[in-house]
């Protein structure tokens, strides 16, 4: 069997609020799974890891009887392995409007901008082109796994699917079953039984497609204001059914206050929004729900019992003047939390932006007069990005961390140091991208992180945290597969 070694920094989340940082890491893998992690101490010298690989393995004792199916890649000065970035809530098919949103806020936004794009991928040449060029662009900023909204058209959300498994993320495909008369004539599904019926065969094409796993149909109710009951038990039935399978759900809940205004006169019967999802049966620990910002004590409380996860979207939540979600009430109230970009309510496909949004908008809520305790770390932030993602995706165990057992599912982060030298000729040079890599090559990547050498690994984390975008994602590997290389 092959092995591939990887000798360097590692970092990854232990707890929500610490990172173990390991600076001569070696990390054993094979068939794409992480086989041993050894943690070297300070005798390692970084003379050693130049010994030719079979040396190189005996001086540190372990057996190599087989040197040929051994690869050994050694992580640059600057660089570390980093879980891959757990993405858990994107449209793909939004991707083209990026940025545009006005001063829109949800209701209007939906009709305005996105019900036209989203309806326009009909034509399957536009479909493939637009969701290709947004799950490169995801893969390129380092998300591992996302949780996608596609369309309503079966045909369009069917070409996400190829085109996932094509460019190797993992990831969950969902059609948006949207029946309800509130929607335009021309942008949506015909009956509850289509919209079932299209649902369920999304998801068989998806198994169908691809029978490794790493490519899954997710049920998707848009959102109770775009549903029929009849569309939403029927959806309730088929989640139940998919128990066996691990089958997800994801929708969106108490975004706006509009919205919040407009679900309570849809559904009277009901005495909260989460109650719409819960009487038909969509409320489960398989259960994604977005944004989740309004929501009432009772409402938290009994997401809680269903062990619901729910997607946080920061960026999106700013650009569409949603509101601020108090994580941290949720996080206290042991609600699983991740990060999801929300694009293209969220104008970035980079889970770092949500990051980093999640600790700013966090800092506003401290301030608003939920207090001090509500801001949310940098650890914290980068644990739900990798760890919390991967709880709500249930996934936790598999991917998120750097352990024995899980999926190599993994990003190279890097970023170049300020060199010294008297003319400024070499800074100059970084300024204008041109970076050396460890083999001397010149290349251009570069990106606005700009290291001393003097920081420490906790400092070098916060400065990617906050300044770093794609040109800091140096490799992305899904599953042991190397499927991003700048
Ligand atoms: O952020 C959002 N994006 C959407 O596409 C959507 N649809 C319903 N509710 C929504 N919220
Ligand atoms: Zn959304």
């Amino acid at each position: 069997m092959s092995k591939t070694y990887y000798i360097g920094t590692f970092i990854h989340s232990l707890t929500l609020t610490t990172l173990e940082i390991v600076e001569h890491g070696i990390i054993c893998v094979s068939n794409g799974i992480i086989r041993s992690i050894q943690r070297m101490g300070e005798d390692y010298s970084e003379s050693d890891s130049t010994l030719p690989p079979s040396a190189f393995l005996q001086k540190l004792g372990h057996d190599n009887n087989n040197a040929q199916q051994l690869t050994i890649r050694i992580i640059p000065k600057n660089h570390f392995l980093f879980p891959g970035l757990i993405d858990t809530h994107i449209h793909a098919s939004q991707y083209p409007n990026l940025g545009i949103f006005g001063k829109t806020t949800l209701l209007e936004w939906l009709n305005k901008y996105t019900f036209p794009l989203e309806a326009s991928l009909t034509d399957p040449a536009k479909a493939k082109r637009v969701y290709r060029q947004c799950v490169q662009r995801s893969l390129r900023n380092g998300t591992t796994t996302a949780a996608y909204y596609a369309t309503q058209s079966a045909r369009s959300t069917n070409i996400l699917t190829d085109v996932l498994i094509d460019l190797g993320q993992r990831g969950f495909v969902g059609r948006c079953a949207m029946d309800s008369d509130l929607q335009p004539k021309w942008y949506r599904d015909e009956s509850p039984k289509a919209a079932k019926d299209d649902t369920s065969a999304c998801v068989g094409y998806c198994k169908e497609a691809d029978q490794s796993g790493r490519v899954r149909g997710i049920i998707t109710p848009r959102f109770a204001p775009s549903c029929s009951r009849d569309t939403l038990s029927n959806l309730g039935r088929l989640l139940a059914d998919g128990e066996q399978d691990g089958l997800l759900c994801q929708t969106h809940i108490s975004e706006n206050k509009n919205e919040v205004e407009l679900v309570k006169q849809l559904f009277p019967e009901c005495s909260s929004y989460a109650h719409v999802y819960d009487v038909h049966n969509l409320l489960t620990p398989r259960t994604v729900l977005a944004h989740a910002i309004h929501l009432t004590e009772d409402e938290i409380a009994l997401i809680k019992s269903r062990e619901c996860g729910v997607s946080h979207c920061p960026t999106s939540n700013m650009a569409l003047g949603s509101g601020s979600l108090w994580v941290r009430h949720l996080l206290d109230e042991g609600v699983k939390v991740g990060l999801g970009t929300d694009v293209s309510g969220g104008y970035d496909v980079n889970v770092l932006e949500a990051a980093r949004m999640a600790c700013l908008v966090s800092r506003g809520v401290a301030e608003g007069g939920k207090g001090e305790r509500s801001k949310i770390s940098v650890e914290e932030a980068l644990w739900l990005a990798t760890r919390g993602g991967a709880e709500v995706l249930g996934l936790g165990g598999k991917v998120g961390g750097l352990e024995v057992g899980m999926v190599w599912d993994v990003i190279l982060v890097g970023a170049d140091e300020v060199p010294v030298d008297q003319d400024g000729e070499e800074a100059e040079k970084m300024l204008n991208g041109v970076h050396h890599d460890h083999d001397g090559k010149q290349t251009k990547i570069g990106g606005k992180v700009d290291f001393f050498g003097w920081e420490t690994w906790e400092e070098k984390l916060a400065k990617w945290l906050f300044s770093g975008d794609d040109r800091n994602i140096r490799a992305v590997w899904v599953g042991g597969e190397l499927v991003c290389r700048k």
